[in-house]
């Protein structure tokens, strides 16, 4: 993260050295060029002043002060010191609506538990103000729509990083019928038998390489083994053989380059100066040699997923001419799609961008996940040895690798407490994508008008103190049954890591499977803490960046136990 950190000061230093070694010298000139100079200065303090303005029909919303956010974002803090700014903010709003800057602008977060429901579920309980919307619902000849759409403006110009990487025509960013036909081809592979074998596989390999590649494990200090190192390799080889039966190598070859390219893609998302000012890479892209290096990698990692789906097709025909019929994996569904009805194919572009999407959606989130996991057991011996005592009793104890299955996982209760818990206290996702109101409408008591972008906020929701007793502490028993979550959700919707609704996350059930097999596995072969000297002592500090989040340098201690 401290690469993340230096190219945005970097970015900074290198816009204002353009600005003195170019715009100020032209303006003392007053050449023609000083006019060009003086209307690109004057374009980007009115871009600037246009973001940092609350648009009139949005000021009734209580709203975050805009400068001591950005100073906190771009001095490196993370969402966890902006939170007391943000429940300040929160005090004001009964109904848990605030005004926060977003991306290019301003955006209502949604915190309380009513408004939050209203967001991810597809026919609210607001009365939208305008009628037209009311009768659109009624009129069952008209496809239904969802009340808050996804945002599709940055995702379908494609001078912007993000839209380049992911488009405008996949699973996770259209609405409507468009997105049901692409949600229905991929809904079999995530809605039957987890590859509990394959993870079992791959987390065995996982735990060697581990080994090896830290001098062994009696008190060995190694970064925290989910996180961005091993345990993306493993997540990522995953989501590979899983749902594309194409093998990343990632496990194998710490070095590969399709890594490096990915991470780099990565970064370059979590850049919080593209990230608030959009117009800089729509309008200055020639002055950051370094974002354009990010828009080439996409390139190549797009002609890297061309390369895995013409390898699927030549599998397939090979297939065919043997009369063989394996489980379809999800890329099988997805070019299987309009064999019996044309109107349901993919194109090509359709199919890379699904696959660019399960690609980053399906490893990352898990890895982790799975770290925090690890962390929080970490700090807390004794739930941790309460969860080893569930895995022994259910696939019983030795030196031995075991591989669970399906039917142990699911006898793993506790450790699926433990995961939801997890899930409360660091979401991997801290906020839904953005929403966007088509009509007037109100949302939990608040007037919500039309084309205002709306944003879950799923971390401070599962922090929220008047819905969570002491949110900060770690206890998997809230998520017993009869626990304090089924007292929450009387509420509202409380407890979101994966969203809710029609839009909920597809891989969830895919990723809770991963998570227990992992979990399972490592507490039957090792115990772990955190290390004496850990920064993360009192609490898990994060690295900043927009987006995913990611611990800053966590590091544990394993002991193998046999
Ligand atoms: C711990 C792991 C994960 C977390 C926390 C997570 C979180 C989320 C969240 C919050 C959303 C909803 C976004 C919104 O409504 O704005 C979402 C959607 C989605 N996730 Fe996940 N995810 C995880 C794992 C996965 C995996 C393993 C896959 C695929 C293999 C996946 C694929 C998707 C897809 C395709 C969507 C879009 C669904 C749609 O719009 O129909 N996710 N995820």
């Amino acid at each position: 993260m401290q690469s993340l950190l230096a190219a945005v000061s970097k970015d900074v230093d290198r816009l204002s050295a353009f600005y003195s070694e170019h715009i100020l010298p032209y303006l003392a000139r007053k050449s023609k060029a000083t006019y060009i100079a003086a209307a690109i200065a004057s374009f980007v303090t009115y871009q600037v002043y246009k973001m940092s303005h609350i648009p009139r029909n949005l000021r009734h919303i209580p709203a975050v002060p805009y400068w001591s956010y950005m100073r906190s974002v771009f001095s490196g803090t993370t969402q966890d010191a902006r939170r007391d700014m943000i429940y300040s903010v929160l005090s004001k709003s009964p109904n848990g609506l605030y005004l926060k800057p977003s991306r290019g602008g301003w955006s209502v977060g949604v915190v309380g538990p009513q408004a939050l429901r209203t967001v991810f579920l597809r026919k609210g309980i607001y009365t939208p103000i305008n009628c037209i919307a009311l009768s659109l619902h009624s009129n069952p000849n008209l496809i239904p729509q969802d009340d808050y759409p996804k945002s599709r403006a940055l995702v379908t110009d494609k001078t912007f990083l993000v839209a380049k990487l992911i488009g405008g025509q996949n699973i996770i960013s259209l609405n409507g019928s468009p997105w049901k036909k692409h949600r229905m081809i991929a809904n079999p592979a995530f809605h039957r038998h987890m590859p509990v074998k394959l993870f079992g596989n791959l987390c065995e390999m996982m735990m060697d390489k581990f080994e090896s590649e830290s001098d062994g494990l009696s008190h060995v200090n190694v970064p925290a083994l989910m996180q961005s190192n091993v345990g993306s390799r493993f997540t990522l080889d995953v989501i590979g053989q899983a749902g594309f039966g194409y093998d990343f190598e990632s496990l194998e070859n710490p070095d590969n380059e399709k890594v490096h390219i990915y991470n780099s893609i990565m970064e370059g998302l979590k850049n919080p100066l593209f990230f608030f000012f959009p117009f800089l890479e729509r309008h200055f892209l020639w002055a950051f040699p370094n974002r354009r290096q990010q828009h080439e990698n996409c390139d190549t990692l797009h002609q890297l997923f061309k390369s895995v789906i013409d390898n699927k097709r030549r599998v397939l025909v090979e297939q065919k001419e043997h009369n063989e019929d394996p489980e379809k994996d999800l890329l099988t569904l997805m070019l299987e799609a309009g064999e019996d009805d044309p109107s349901q194919a993919l194109s090509v572009e359709e199919l890379q961008e699904n696959l660019t999407i399960f690609f980053i959606a399906g490893h990352d989130t898990t890895s982790n996940a799975l770290s925090f996991a690890l962390y929080l057991l970490a700090m807390n011996p004794d739930i941790q040895e309460k969860a080893r005592r569930e895995v022994l009793e259910v696939i019983g104890d030795g030196a031995d690798m075991v591989h669970p299955t399906e039917t142990q996982i699911s006898q793993l209760k506790y450790i699926y407490m433990i995961m939801k818990e997890t899930l409360r206290i660091h979401p991997p996702l801290q906020s839904s994508q953005l929403r966007v109101t088509e009509e007037d409408t109100e949302l939990a008591g608040t007037v919500i008008p039309k084309g205002a972008r709306l944003q879950a906020d799923i971390f401070l929701a599962q922090h929220n103190p008047a819905v969570w007793k002491n949110p900060e502490e770690f206890r998997p028993e809230r998520f017993a049954p009869g626990g304090e979550n089924e007292e929450n959700a009387k509420k509202g919707l409380a407890w979101a890591p994966f969203g809710n609704g029609a839009r909920q996350c597809i891989g969830m059930n895919f990723s809770l499977a991963e998570q227990r097999v992992v979990l399972a596995m490592l507490l039957r072969k090792f115990t772990w803490s955190l290390p004496e000297n850990s920064i993360h002592k009192d609490h898990l500090i994060f690295a900043p960046g927009m987006g995913l989040v990611n611990a800053k340098d966590l590091y544990l201690s394993f002991e193998k136990r046999f």
